[in-house]
């Protein structure tokens, strides 16, 4: 994610010169640098050194050890602290890195790489006042939305910073059902990749709600109404909601998991 994040902000301007990553695995630290022209470091310790901002794009479950690493740098520096980590509280994050800190949630998805992503951002009282830094921030890969209450942020995360692997799941489901109709591998995915473009530019572009785009589809007795009646019938709303539901759940998991 981290490095969707970058490859976004240099793409929109940002330089290189001023984003300093740190990356224990040498191999990326090298694809980084050759990729993007970022500053690459092996400790956070080394790259946060006089950054004003930090953004934080590990695991959850190294989140807490990287905080604590970081804690007396945060007491001297005192940055806006911005996390994108899945389920872990503003609360965690504030007392792991020793307390008082700015610190912003931030959920991004990976289309942000093309500058298409989406992010759900909450501060912390510390942060209030910071908080258009950090949509800039984040804004430089796509629109952001403001999150009053944080309990929400697993919501976010589970409709957003994991939607594009659902809409992923669905371009296979339907290339490979496209085959087992008789079509080519190589077709297939030509009519899937660009229907998922064109009804995903449909929906940015038109005032009109899904439902309403989905029924000029579907011509009364045709095509359309046999799919949508097959996948009504085999529950899908049902499937999407129980879906959603335990990727929010997995997000509450993530934060009393690594408490
Ligand atoms: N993948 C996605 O679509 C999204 C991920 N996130 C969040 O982003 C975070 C990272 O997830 P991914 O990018 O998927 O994982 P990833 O495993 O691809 O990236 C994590 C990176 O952190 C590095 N790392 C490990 N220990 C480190 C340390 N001590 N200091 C600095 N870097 C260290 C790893 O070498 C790795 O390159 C997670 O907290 C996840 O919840 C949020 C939104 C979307
Ligand atoms: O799967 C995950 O936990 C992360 C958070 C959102 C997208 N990827």
């Amino acid at each position: 994610m981290a490095r969707s994040l970058i490859g976004g902000l240099v793409a929109r301007g940002v330089a290189a010169s001023d984003i300093r990553v740190a990356e224990p695995v040498e191999t990326l630290r090298e694809a980084l640098r050759r990729d993007f022209g970022v500053q690459c470091f092996d400790q956070a310790s080394a790259a946060a050194e006089g950054a004003s901002v930090w953004l934080l794009a590990v695991k959850p479950q190294v989140m807490r050890e990287v905080c604590a690493s970081l804690a007396a740098q945060a007491a001297a520096q005192r940055p806006l602290a911005i996390s994108i980590a899945a389920g872990i509280t503003a609360g965690q994050l504030d007392r792991w890195l020793g307390g008082g800190a700015a610190v912003v949630r931030a959920m991004p998805n990976t289309p942000a790489l093309l500058g298409a992503g989406i992010t759900g951002l909450y501060a912390n009282a510390a942060a209030a006042p910071r908080f258009d830094q950090a949509a800039s921030l984040l804004e430089a890969v796509g629109p952001t939305v403001r999150i009053d209450e944080e309990a929400q942020m697993d919501a976010v995360t589970a409709v957003s910073g994991s939607g594009p692997a659902y809409v992923f799941l669905l371009a296979e489901a339907m290339q490979q059902a496209g085959q087992a109709q008789g079509l080519s591998a190589e077709a297939a995915r030509a009519l899937v990749r660009q229907t998922l473009l064109g009804a995903a530019t449909m929906l940015t572009h038109s005032e009109e709600p899904a439902e309403v785009l989905r029924a000029r589809v579907t011509s009364p007795g045709g095509t359309t109404q046999a799919a949508i009646e097959t996948f009504e019938a085999g529950g899908f709303r049902t499937l999407v909601d129980r879906a959603i539901a335990a990727a929010t759940e997995r997000g509450r998991q993530l934060s009393a998991a690594n408490e």
